[in-house]
């Protein structure tokens, strides 16, 4: 790709990294999705990924900081509130404590992250650090997956809820609102970066941006399947058997 873009074939290289590259076609969703995970994967998961919903709103807040126009810092403070929540027990993150409580999951452990895999860390920082060394049009360009996350949510809990029967759809509430936050967030972060993204250079950057951020949900499905199918945990991370074994003392 040399020549500059037009807006319409630069949203079309965008969409063309999520068909090939986003989450959706990862074999530990599929086998999520499909009912093959055992508990202890489900839990694993689930745990793992509280790392990823806590960090969203530091990123937000790092982007938010950088931004210079009031409109626009206005329109991306409703992405941390809707996360944090106005008050205790509201937002993003308390929902996805109810779906890790409903799993039987100790709330202090899942907030404190000990359980969580290495690389769980690591690509969670480096989502962090991306947003915070690259351009405010990368920032911004690396939310872009959310273009595809309602698709994949209504994939996912679809296939939880008809495959395990100890999720229910309150055990899932996280996943209510976010399609259409998703949709809201994305259209604005689409023609921000269409509108933005006026020289080769920066389109590629902002193409470059979707891939590294695919890249890093990838990596952390990667982690989960190589510790908890393949492999073994990380010997101070979450041991999926445990509860099992526990259930089987009992
Ligand atoms: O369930 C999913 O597969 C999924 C994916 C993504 C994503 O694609 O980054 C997000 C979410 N969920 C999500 O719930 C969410 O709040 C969110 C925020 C962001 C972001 O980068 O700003 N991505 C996502």
């Amino acid at each position: 790709m040399t020549g500059l873009l037009t807006q319409e074939q630069l949203e079309d290289a965008l969409r063309e990294v999520g068909a090939t590259r986003y989450h959706h076609l990862h074999p530990f969703q599929l086998r999520l999705q499909s009912g093959a995970c055992s508990r202890g994967e489900v839990e694993a998961w689930a745990l793992n990924r509280y790392l990823y919903q806590a960090c969203i709103p530091q990123k937000d807040a790092i982007i938010l900081a950088r931004m210079d126009e009031a409109p626009l810092r206005r329109e991306w403070r409703q992405r941390i509130i809707d996360h944090d929540g106005e008050r205790e027990g509201e937002g993003g993150i308390a929902k996805w404590l109810k779906l890790t409580d409903d799993l039987g999951l100790d709330r202090e452990t899942v907030m404190s992250g000990r359980l969580a895999l290495p690389a769980t860390k690591f690509a969670v920082n480096a989502y962090l650090s991306f947003v915070r060394d690259r351009s405010l049009l990368e920032a911004i360009a690396s939310s872009l997956t959310e273009l595809f996350s309602p698709m994949v949510i209504a994939t996912r809990v679809s296939g939880m809820l008809a495959n395990y029967d100890y999720v229910t759809k309150d055990t899932l509430a996280y996943f209510t609102a976010r399609p259409v936050q998703a949709k809201r967030d994305s259209d604005f972060a689409l023609d921000y970066v269409k509108t933005h993204a006026r020289t080769p250079e920066q389109q590629r950057a902002v193409i470059g941006a979707l891939e590294f951020k695919c890249s890093m949900l990838w990596a952390m499905l990667d982690a989960l399947e190589h510790a908890y199918l393949y492999a073994k945990p990380w010997p101070d991370a979450f041991q999926a058997s445990e509860r099992g074994e526990r259930q089987a003392a009992e």
